[in-house]
């Protein structure tokens, strides 16, 4: 019996310039995207029909609402088969955290079944049918560090230069990410919001593989969402900023908190102090970038 598991890995958005609302209530950003090696795996096994199983957090749904479940179904309608697969999702990515999660899970649910199936899709479809499950999940595919235009799903790779070394503050509990789009749009209510433009700063820092000018050039629009309906995110980022990160900002919609740091010795350095604060309820190091979706 063939059975297939993909691993997949969570994301750190550098930066995220969040443009006006849409029509269809979505925002134009200009998000630079991130993969990070904390990773989700998801294993498909054939079955009689559709199932998932999780081995992490009893919040994440094991229905055919789970994101994997869906990307299955949608692969199988795209192909004209039944989506007859036992999805087992194995989570480390944290759960409603800002970091993709569910996302990093469709996105294995596809390459997983399109391997198990044989349907052997090519990549701008994979990236098509990816774009249709959330706006990140075609960076889950992907993976490295891109740009990502539209909604986030329109994907251009950037050529970064060495590694990256993260923190993460994983909070207890997580924030709903259209409630942040929400909060957003309700603190800039009063004001013009500009059409999101791509840092220099930011690309060349990435460019020339310099952490230090990566730390300054980190810019997060919805950071400022994410404080105000979890004000105690103010705090953690300021420990980390006084612990010596290079740069300090909420992943996405929050709520982890994600530290740059200038190496792995460093990063072992401020994992241990912010261990010791009250601010987080598990602290974690990892390397940027890796690759998207892969199968093991
Ligand atoms: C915050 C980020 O994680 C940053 O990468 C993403 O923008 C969110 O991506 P996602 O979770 O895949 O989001 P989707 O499932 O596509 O959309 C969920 C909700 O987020 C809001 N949303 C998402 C993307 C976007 N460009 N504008 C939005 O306003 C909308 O309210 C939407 O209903
Ligand atoms: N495979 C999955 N893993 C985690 N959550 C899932 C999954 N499938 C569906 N969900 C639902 O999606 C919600 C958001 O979960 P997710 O972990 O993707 O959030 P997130 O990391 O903040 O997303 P993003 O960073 O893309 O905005 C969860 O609260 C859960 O109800």
């Amino acid at each position: 019996m063939i059975v297939t598991t993909v691993r997949v890995p969570a994301k750190v958005n550098l930066e995220l310039s969040v443009g006006p609302v849409r029509d269809d209530g979505y925002h134009d950003l200009v998000n630079v995207f991130h993969a990070v090696s904390l990773f989700d795996e998801v294993t498909a096994t054939p079955a009689d029909a559709l199932s998932v199983s999780v081995d992490g957090p009893a919040t994440v749904p094991t229905g055919l609402d789970n994101l994997a479940a869906r990307a299955a179904t949608l692969l199988a309608a795209h192909v004209g088969i039944e989506p007859r697969v036992a999805l087992h999702i194995r989570k480390d990515i944290p759960v409603a955290g800002g970091m993709a999660g569910g996302s990093a899970d469709a996105a294995a649910a596809l390459v997983a079944c399109d391997l198990l199936w044989d349907t052997r899709l090519d990549r701008e479809t994979l990236l098509e049918l990816a774009a249709r499950l959330g706006s990140d999940v075609p960076f889950a595919l992907l993976g490295g560090t891109a740009v990502g235009l539209g909604r986030g799903e329109r994907l251009t790779a950037v050529e970064a230069v060495g590694e990256f070394h993260w923190v993460f503050g994983y909070a207890d509990g997580g924030l709903s990410t259209p409630a942040v789009y929400g909060e957003c749009d309700r603190l800039r209510a009063d004001s013009p919001v500009p059409w999101p433009v791509v840092s220099d700063d930011l690309m060349a820092s990435l460019k020339t593989g310099n952490p230090p000018a990566l730390g300054k050039a980190l810019r997060n629009d919805l950071q400022a969402a994410a404080i105000s309906l979890r004000p105690s995110l103010a705090e953690a980022l300021t420990a980390g900023r006084k612990l010596g990160a290079l740069g300090a900002l909420v992943s996405g919609s929050g709520p982890t908190c994600a530290f740059l740091t200038s190496s792995a010795s460093h990063a072992a350095e401020l994992a241990a102090g912010l261990a010791r604060t009250p601010h987080f309820a598990d602290v974690r190091q990892a390397l940027g970038p890796v690759p998207g979706a892969s199968p093991v």
